[in-house]
């Protein structure tokens, strides 16, 4: 018999055809869609993109092996409970890097020239002057895959200086990576612009708060594309209405997508994206085909 296989959301099509290749694919979407109820009983896998999979829903899936995230992110997954299940977790740590780190070259573009206040069509061309990222100094929180690319594009691209602080990892490694290791006091009163890419853990919840916003020059801009929780948004809110720092690029919140309410909208200074990083063509294709086969290691026999 075939495992059963549930996408509860739409993924890339090739991804579908070849897990139809040998698993009994349950689709959460379009014409037949499959019910949490139906389904929950009878998987063994579940391509999960992002959202929440915690002990209560694992639960009630008793035959479940492998959760096979569309992405790299875990924090949505009750891993601990998963873990003591026998649950297999796994990631596509690769697929999405390229995709990531452009967007986030993109937002730090796009608050740097002001192009989100520009593109609403009401703002003065007067009011609107921006600042090179030419030679300026890229602080990034966090130097795995994907903080690496963002450092090769900002000194390739830009010819800026790249600072880095990631505790996992030694000097000389992030050196190897191409930027100069730092403290991340020190990192952030030296930064033109912050970059965040670190996965959400306890560790690093508000990892960026109000006392890290005041040791940033007050021109400096908060780019985070990795996880709503390690940037404190309301602190950010109030640190850039004291003018503490100057801007900031968001493509993750707290809650998603962030509510029209939220006091981090409509602000000249900021751009605010709904977690597209990984959503191009290209990316969702290699993420979906990656997490697919992770599906097939553990299930197909
Ligand atoms: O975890 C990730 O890599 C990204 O946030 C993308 O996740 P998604 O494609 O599952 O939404």
């Amino acid at each position: 018999m075939r495992p059963v296989v549930w996408v509860p959301r739409e993924i890339h099509a090739d991804a579908v055809a070849d897990l139809e290749t040998w698993a009994d694919v349950r689709r959460g979407w379009g014409v037949g869609a499959a019910t949490e109820d139906v389904v929950a009983p009878v998987a063994e896998g579940v391509l999960l993109r992002t959202a929440r999979l915690d002990a209560p829903q694992l639960k009630r899936m008793p035959r479940l092996r492998v959760v096979a995230r569309h992405g790299v992110g875990t924090d949505t997954v009750d891993t601990a409970y998963a873990r003591e299940r026998g649950i297999r977790v796994t990631t596509t740590p690769e697929a999405n890097v390229l995709s990531v780190a452009e967007h986030a070259v993109a937002l730090l573009m796009a608050v740097r020239r002001g192009i989100g206040a520009a593109a609403t069509g009401t703002a003065s061309r007067d009011d609107l002057i921006g600042g090179e990222l030419s030679g300026s100094t890229l602080g990034l929180i966090g130097f795995g895959r994907i903080a690496r690319r963002v450092a090769r594009i900002g000194q390739g691209g830009f010819g800026m200086r790249v600072l880095a602080h990631d505790p996992g990892l030694s000097d000389d490694e992030v050196r190897a990576g191409g930027a100069q290791p730092l403290p991340l006091d020190v990192l952030l009163s030296e930064a033109d612009a912050v970059s965040v890419h670190v996965p959400l853990v306890p560790t690093t919840r508000g990892l960026l708060g109000a006392e890290q916003f005041r040791r940033m020059p007050s021109h400096a801009i908060v780019i985070n594309t990795s996880r709503g929780g390690v940037v404190d948004e309301y602190a950010l809110a109030e640190a850039l209405d004291a003018g503490e720092v100057g801007g900031a690029g968001l493509d993750v919140s707290e809650i998603e997508p962030m509510p029209d309410d939220h006091p981090l909208r409509g602000r000249a200074n900021v751009v605010v994206t709904p977690h597209i990083g990984g959503q191009t063509r290209e990316a969702m294709r290699r993420v979906a085909m990656e997490a697919a086969a992770a599906l097939r290691s553990e299930l197909a026999s």
